[in-house]
């Protein structure tokens, strides 16, 4: 298949959204599903958290080895998020795209944005929650963050469901039914495939 066609040009795709919103939990159930992705694993220097797989979940690195790494030019994009630092490591997102599979992307605002300037023809998502409660007793019942970290990403929080409206799509998660969601999102990048098969421009919307 020449991945070259605009209709089988593969997409680079980013899920954003505030921390505890249910990225990974969604990112989880598309894998669940078999939805033919590449899932980018980026890196961090965050701590693991119990159940957390290196090379799975995330590349745990030292802040010394991350700080190489950025030295070494094999990020796509990195950010310092909530007082750690994550990085997309950039030979496995090209590699994919070449192959002609759609990449996944999991970023925060920031990531998102640098995304966008590098790779205009990404495709942005943002995960919104049902409500703000909802986001900070999901955060909370996590019982991921001590007290103060808690405190932090739920300012964060705040101010990152503000950028919603720079993504090219708001999807709102919905309690207890992950599979809609994904099934929204599958439809979201499958209707931009074929507009730009038709060369049609981006629309944006907030869809239900
Ligand atoms: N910019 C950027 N953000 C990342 C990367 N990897 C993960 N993130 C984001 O960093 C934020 C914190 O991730 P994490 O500590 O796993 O917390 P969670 O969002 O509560 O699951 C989330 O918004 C992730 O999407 C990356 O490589 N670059
Ligand atoms: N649609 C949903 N219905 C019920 N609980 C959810 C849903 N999505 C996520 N959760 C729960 O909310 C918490 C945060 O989800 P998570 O995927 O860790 O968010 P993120 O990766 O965005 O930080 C987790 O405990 C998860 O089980």
């Amino acid at each position: 298949m020449d991945s070259n066609l605009p209709c089988n040009k593969p997409l680079l795709v980013v899920l954003s959204g505030p921390s505890g919103v249910g990225k990974d939990t969604v990112l989880q159930k598309m894998r669940e599903m078999q939805i033919p992705m590449h899932y980018a694993i980026t890196a961090t220097t965050r701590p693991k958290r119990p159940g957390e797989i290196d090379g799975y979940h995330y590349y745990f690195l030292s802040v010394e080895e991350f700080k190489k790494k950025i030295e070494q030019g094999e990020f796509l994009e990195y950010a310092n998020v909530y007082g750690n630092w994550y990085g997309s490591p950039k030979s496995p997102v090209i590699r994919a795209l070449k192959e002609g599979k759609d990449v996944l992307l999991k970023l925060d605002v920031q990531g998102a944005r640098s995304v966008r300037k590098d790779f205009p023809e990404a495709l942005l998502l943002f995960l919104a929650p049902p409500s703000i409660e909802w986001l900070k007793y999901h955060l909370r019942a996590r019982k991921t963050e001590t007290p103060e970290k808690l405190r932090a990403r739920e300012e964060a929080a705040l101010e990152e469901l503000k950028a919603a409206d720079e993504f090219d799509y708001v999807v709102l998660n919905r309690d207890n039914d992950v599979e809609s969601v994904v099934r929204e999102i599958v439809e979201i990048i499958n209707r931009e495939k074929s507009s730009r098969c038709l060369g049609r421009p981006q629309e944006s919307s907030v869809s239900r």
